[in-house]
């Protein structure tokens, strides 16, 4: 029996999402991300264009025949050399469907297909129909829907469900409608329509002003049950409907919605992350589900409320979408029961501190540095003041070489403990060879985790900022530093990272004696 409170979940990521980016995936890049996207139990996966490159159709063979689990579909324009490469791709499939398309709308059809509807809809139907030839699963759509007339799409759309067409699209190709327009658009042809009912219909939203995910979901309460999409949002222009959305949109607000989609919300963090990587597309901290700091709290009051019950601030738990933990992020907007917190979960107890000069020295350093990290609170703790100017180590001079045919090497010269000394390593770049120099004159070696360059400024007279986020002993160090040269900036970054290390072995000193005396 059907379940008609279901929505069906057609993820795009790999055909509408990949249109959108500056290089193409690679046959692997494409099969790694096609085997995520099925563990997150997608119903349908459009994972190509066949007919459009050799590299294309190679992939969607090759998904067509590695993954199981959802249909895998093709899309197709509606020619026949495209449904024939299409049916020839998916031919190895478990289930597979051709997803066949025309526009419909005046603008469209004069200007771009330069034919009328009715030309369009013979072409439709002959699409269709040579698609059934290779698969039950025939979806149309209607491009640019959203700008078309609805007596329109009801013609084009009776004669493609008669052909064979058993899912029916109705696309917000240039992402211009409203919600309630949408929804109208869908009740029209559920109510105008004599063969709907033959026909799951479906929607594809994009995000030009914003509204891919409102008018997603305005369809689904109008009688939408299938909902086109991507992971992280991605696609032509502002991008696509994101899956991520909409699926926590119909979990947390089944009450109210009362449909349900079959994805498995805790894998959406990994594919996020993974399509974020492998696409190149990074995901804006503030995103919805899966930005950086869609689970973190920075304000005093937030945090208080989120140590005293979670879902004062948490509509939902980071760990329902694959999230590992919440995070309180220590600022100048954090407030002193944070603090406390974070400081009992390092094992300090409150007769450890005098709260009201610790907050004091917190405040001076969060307002001077930003983030405040738990090797600076203990610092507060155990050292009277945190003065950067009598660091242990400082840079006295980098002189690096590097060139197209031979190893880099770096040379640098640091004050340590007001002594002047120098050492040379060679690696891959001048960074490598520079941070190996920094090794040699420490003599402690560091596990990278991050190293982010960026430059700031405008051409070619920017500056590159360099963070670093490396772990010693287990625990993680941040250092930025900024410089006219990139390898300057790398190691001084690195070289607060030694310094940061340094001050915590002084205060993990310092806790051995007085946990002694
Ligand atoms: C809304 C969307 O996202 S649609 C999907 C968009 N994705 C892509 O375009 C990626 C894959 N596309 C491609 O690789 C190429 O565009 C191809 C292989 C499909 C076609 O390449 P070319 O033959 O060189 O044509 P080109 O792309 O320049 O122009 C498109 C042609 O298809 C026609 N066309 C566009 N849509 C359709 C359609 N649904 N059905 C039939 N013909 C169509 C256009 O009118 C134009 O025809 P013309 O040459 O007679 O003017
Ligand atoms: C091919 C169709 C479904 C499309 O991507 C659009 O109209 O945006
Ligand atoms: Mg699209």
């Amino acid at each position: 029996m059907q379940d008609k409170d279901k929505v069906w979940i057609f993820d795009t990521t790999l055909r509408d999402g990949e249109q959108a980016l500056k290089a193409s995936l690679t046959e692997d890049d494409k099969i790694q991300l096609a085997h995520t996207i099925s563990r997150l139990n997608v119903d349908v996966m459009e994972v190509g264009f066949p007919v459009s490159s050799p590299a294309d159709f190679r992939s969607v063979q090759r998904i067509a025949t590695e993954v199981k689990g959802p249909i895998i579909c093709g899309l197709a324009r509606s020619v026949a050399k495209d449904i024939e490469a299409c049916g020839e791709a998916l031919r190895t499939a478990q289930q597979s469907r051709i997803h066949t398309f025309i526009a419909t709308s005046p603008l469209h059809l004069e200007h771009k297909l330069r034919m009328s509807l009715d030309d369009a809809t013979a072409m439709a139907v002959k699409s269709i129909k040579l698609a059934r030839n290779y698969t039950d699963d025939v979806e149309f759509s209607c491009e640019d829907a959203g700008r078309t007339p609805h007596w329109d799409l009801c013609k084009i759309v009776e004669q493609a469900i008669n052909a064979g067409a058993s899912t029916i699209n109705l696309p917000d190709t240039v992402g211009f409608v409203t919600p309630d327009e949408y929804a109208a658009m869908i009740r029209h042809l559920m109510n105008n329509v004599p063969n709907i009912d033959k026909a799951r219909l479906s929607v594809h939203c994009h995000n030009d002003l914003g509204l891919a995910v409102a008018n997603s979901v305005a369809a689904v309460q109008a009688g939408a049950r299938q909902i086109e999409c991507t992971i992280n949002g991605i696609g032509e222009r502002a991008g696509n409907c994101s899956l991520e959305e909409v699926a926590m949109i119909m979990k947390m607000r089944k009450d109210h919605l009362k449909v349900h989609t079959d994805i498995k919300s805790e894998e959406i963090y990994r594919a996020s992350r993974q399509v974020a990587k492998i696409c190149n597309m990074p995901v804006q901290p503030n995103k919805a589900i899966v930005g950086e700091n869609a689970f973190a709290h920075s304000s005093g009051i937030h945090q208080d409320g989120v140590l005293k019950a979670q879902n004062t601030y948490e509509i939902m738990s980071p760990e329902s979408v694959g999230v590992p933990n919440n995070q309180l992020n220590m600022t100048s907007r954090s407030g002193r029961h944070v603090i406390e917190h974070r400081l009992e979960e390092l094992g300090y107890q409150k007769a450890d501190y005098d709260m009201d000069s610790l907050y004091e020295s917190f405040l001076a350093l969060a307002d001077q540095k930003g983030t405040v990290y738990d090797y600076d609170l203990e610092a507060m703790i155990y050292l009277n003041q945190i003065n950067d100017k009598d660091e242990k180590y400082q840079l006295e001079f980098v002189n690096s070489a590097s060139n197209s045919q031979s190893v880099a090497s770096s040379t640098i010269g640091m004050v340590i403990d007001g002594e002047v000394k120098q050492e040379a390593a060679t690696g891959n770049g001048p960074v490598e060879a520079s941070f190996a120099a920094i090794e040699r004159l420490t003599g402690m070696s560091v596990e990278m985790i991050e190293y982010n360059l960026e430059a700031t400024g405008q051409g070619a007279s920017s500056l590159g900022q360099v963070n670093i986020i490396a772990k010693y002993d287990g625990r993680p160090y941040h250092g930025a530093g900024i410089a006219a040269d990139v390898v300057e900036a790398s190691v001084r970054a690195m070289i607060r990272v030694y310094n940061l290390i340094y001050r915590a072995q002084k205060v993990s000193d310092l806790k051995q004696q007085r946990k002694a005396g």
